[in-house]
């Protein structure tokens, strides 16, 4: 990250809600024992996370990608009184700190982690989901997101972090790990099925809203994507300020 960008991270960090004292144990822990603590959920996109369940007040929520469970803690602070999240998660040499943190959180009986594939495990899952956070394998973006859309209800949330990939994106020669990305973006932009937000936050986050029309997600048969209208790109402002 840039000099300036991690300036203005710390300064909207100190001028929001801290996390949680286990959060920041949590955060601790995971920077010690882990090889690459830089994928867990960081203490800012926590806090959206965090409000977004809180704003959305999801009865069934997925996270797919738990590692040490940050990010499902966040979520499921959010939650309401008879809420639950499902966490999917195929690695288990980190299962005992997200059992460790989720307890000392009082969050036990208000996750449920999957152990294995998100691939194996979503079509099981005998419920239907108003958020959902894709944060698992990045070359199965495309699968996954396949995969939850139709278990969506009408005007459900789902977050997909790590959009911009360093910005490489925008990189005009994309390796493959990026071009996945960038048909992954591509993807969502043309499924009319839903409405999107592309926020340079950290790595960047996509937040895609499932439209609320007759037939949309579980009350029918969802349609194919349509082929979109096509959309004027805003004009490019140099002078505008860095989020
Ligand atoms: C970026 S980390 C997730 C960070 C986490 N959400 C947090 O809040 O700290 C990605 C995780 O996805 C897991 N993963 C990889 N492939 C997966 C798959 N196919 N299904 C579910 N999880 C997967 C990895 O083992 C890794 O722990």
């Amino acid at each position: 990250m840039q000099r300036s960008l991690r300036n203005i991270y710390h300064y909207c960090a100190a001028h929001s809600t801290p996390p949680s004292e286990v959060l920041h144990e949590l955060d601790r822990e995971t920077h010690l024992k882990t090889l690459a603590p830089q994928m867990m959920t960081g203490p800012l996109q926590g806090q959206l996370l965090r409000f977004i369940s809180l704003w959305v007040k999801p009865k069934f929520a997925l996270e797919i990608g738990t590692f040490t469970g940050y990010g499902s803690i966040c979520i499921a602070e959010g939650l309401p009184p008879d809420g639950m999240l499902h966490t999917i998660e195929p690695n288990r040499e980190l299962e005992y700190i997200f059992r460790k943190y989720v307890e000392k959180a009082g969050l036990t009986d208000r996750i449920q982690l999957h152990r294995g594939r998100a691939e194996d495990i979503i079509a099981g899952l005998d419920c239907t989901f108003d958020l959902v956070m894709i944060d698992g394998g990045k070359q199965d973006y495309s699968q996954h997101y396949d995969l939850v859309i139709n278990k969506m209800n009408p005007g459900g949330i789902i977050l997909v972090d790590n959009v911009l990939w360093d910005g490489k994106v925008t990189h005009e020669k994309k390796d493959k790990d990026t071009m996945l990305i960038h048909q992954f973006n591509e993807k969502i932009q043309a499924d009319t099925r839903v409405e999107n937000l592309l926020l340079p936050l950290r790595d960047g986050l996509m937040i895609i809203r499932v439209r609320e029309f007759e037939g949309s997600g579980v009350r029918g048969i969802t349609p194919e994507p349509r082929t979109p209208e096509p959309r004027t790109p805003e004009p490019s402002n140099p002078t505008a300020p860095n989020p």
